[in-house]
């Protein structure tokens, strides 16, 4: 996980494949997409460019727009693999979309991520099956639904615990007991009981937290 806040993703290619790349990074980095046509209709917040570089232009590219990450999401191979040599020689991170398997150092592979709220889940085969990737990605959505919830549960019982001085190895057992709990994950799924409720529980029933809610 890398955070692109304040940084540039640039983009080679305007089909579906960079389209996708460009929604990926565009909720924290400035993404730029460049391609001759622009084929997906979502690109979410980047800015397009239309032009269409040959292997002597890619550098240029790199050089005017200080990218800490580029995609290589064209369908020309000789194009992508050209992207790829200019982000090594700058030592700029690089995303080859048309390859799979073996990488060398400083490239990256996009992974298949659930994300609830500030739960982030990701997965990757290591480049080998993005089809497995996506279908776990499927799958965890069922796992983490309410996650988002159980975050700010645990994050507020555990701010509340330090702040009473409850000794650090009864607020880990407490807070580890609620974000293991299979009642509580699904009365917060099906709306039963909220956050408030799950932390006044936690600390009425326990004397060494003082009692009580917050
Ligand atoms: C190596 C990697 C490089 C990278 O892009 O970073 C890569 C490479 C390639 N993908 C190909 C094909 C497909 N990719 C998808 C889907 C996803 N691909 C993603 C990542 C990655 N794909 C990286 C490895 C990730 C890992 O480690 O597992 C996901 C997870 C993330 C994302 O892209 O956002 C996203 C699912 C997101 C989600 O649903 O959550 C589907 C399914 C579909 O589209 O329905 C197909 C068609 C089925 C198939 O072929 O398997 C091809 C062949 C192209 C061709 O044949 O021309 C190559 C190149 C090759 O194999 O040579
Ligand atoms: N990583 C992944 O998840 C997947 C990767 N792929 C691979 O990614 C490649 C792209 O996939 P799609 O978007 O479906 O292809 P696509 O053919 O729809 O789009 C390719 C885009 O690249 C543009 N392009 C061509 N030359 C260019 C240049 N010199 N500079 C900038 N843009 C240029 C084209 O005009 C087009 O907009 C495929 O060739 C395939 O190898 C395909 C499916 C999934």
């Amino acid at each position: 996980m890398h955070d692109f806040t304040d940084e540039t993703v640039l983009v080679f290619g305007g089909g579906p494949v960079g389209a996708r790349k460009a929604r990926r990074f565009d909720r924290e980095a400035e993404v730029l997409v460049v391609s001759p046509d622009f084929v997906d209709r979502s690109f979410g917040f980047a800015s397009l460019v239309r032009a269409a570089p040959g292997p002597d232009a890619v550098a240029d590219w790199l050089e005017r727009t200080e990218p800490a990450l580029v995609v290589a999401a064209t369908d020309d191979e000789s194009i992508n693999e050209t992207v790829a040599d200019a982000a090594r020689a700058r030592g700029v991170l690089v995303n080859r979309a048309d390859q799979a398997g073996g990488r060398d150092a400083g490239s990256v592979v996009v992974p298949a991520t659930v994300r609830e709220g500030p739960v982030v889940v990701s997965v990757s085969t290591g480049g080998q099956a993005p089809a497995l990737s996506k279908h776990l990605r499927q799958e965890l959505e069922t796992t983490l639904a309410g996650a988002d919830e159980m975050a700010a549960v645990c994050a507020d019982l555990r701010a509340t615990l330090k702040s009473r001085d409850v000794p650090p190895s009864r607020r880990r057992k407490l807070v580890d007991d609620v974000a293991s709990s299979s009642e509580i994950w699904t009365a917060l799924r099906s709306g039963a009981t909220n956050r408030r409720q799950v932390i006044e529980d936690v600390l009425g029933d326990d004397p060494s937290t003082g009692g009580g809610a917050a």
